[in-house]
């Protein structure tokens, strides 16, 4: 069982972890035990409807969490399929807890779920399939200087 540990961002630049992008959600992430989680509140960077978080804005908080069960799964990862169900309208500025757990596994996909609740009650749950790539697939399709950032956050995270 693995403890409270902080992951590093995917990038500095990435939109839902990155430190330096002005726009992004910066979620701060946390490995505990079998699964990640994060505090988060929506702001008016972030808004849809007036007053509510964007949907767009919520799915991209949970591909970015689910992209941090890679930490669990000790592999890279690039989601393949992301469906998310919105149960309540998110308002913004209210704190919302978001976790993603790995729940199966086969040779090249895995199976992510993710849950944002705000108190005890859930605003989203999301499911997703990742597909295992080594870390050649970022160069390829990639920036090259960014990429060999994210290796050394990756194995940073050991
Ligand atoms: C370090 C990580 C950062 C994470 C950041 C946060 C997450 C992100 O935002 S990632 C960005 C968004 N995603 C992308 O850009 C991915 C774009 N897609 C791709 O690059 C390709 O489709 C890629 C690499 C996922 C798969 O390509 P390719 O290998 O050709 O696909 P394909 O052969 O069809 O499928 C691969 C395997 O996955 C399985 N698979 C694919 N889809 C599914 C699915 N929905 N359910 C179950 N299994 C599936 C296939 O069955 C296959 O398995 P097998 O080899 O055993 O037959």
């Amino acid at each position: 069982m693995r403890g409270d540990k902080p992951l590093p961002a995917h990038a500095p630049w990435c939109m839902g972890c990155g430190e330096d992008n002005p726009n992004g959600l910066h979620l701060e992430v946390h490995l505990h035990g079998d699964h990640v989680y994060a505090d988060l509140q929506f702001d008016e960077r972030h808004s849809g409807a007036p007053g509510l978080a964007h949907g767009g804005a919520i799915s991209a908080a949970c591909d970015d969490i689910m992209g941090f069960t890679l930490w669990i799964a000790e592999t890279p990862a690039v989601t393949r399929t992301l469906t998310v169900e919105y149960r309540r309208p998110v308002p913004l500025h209210t704190p919302v807890h978001i976790t993603a757990s790995l729940v199966d596994e086969t040779d090249r996909a895995l199976f992510i779920e993710a849950n944002g609740t705000v108190g005890d009650t859930t605003y989203f749950a999301a499911e997703a399939v990742f597909v295992k790539v080594d870390l050649s697939h970022f160069l390829r399709h990639g920036d090259w200087g960014a990429t060999a950032d994210l290796i050394t956050r990756f194995f940073q995270a050991d």
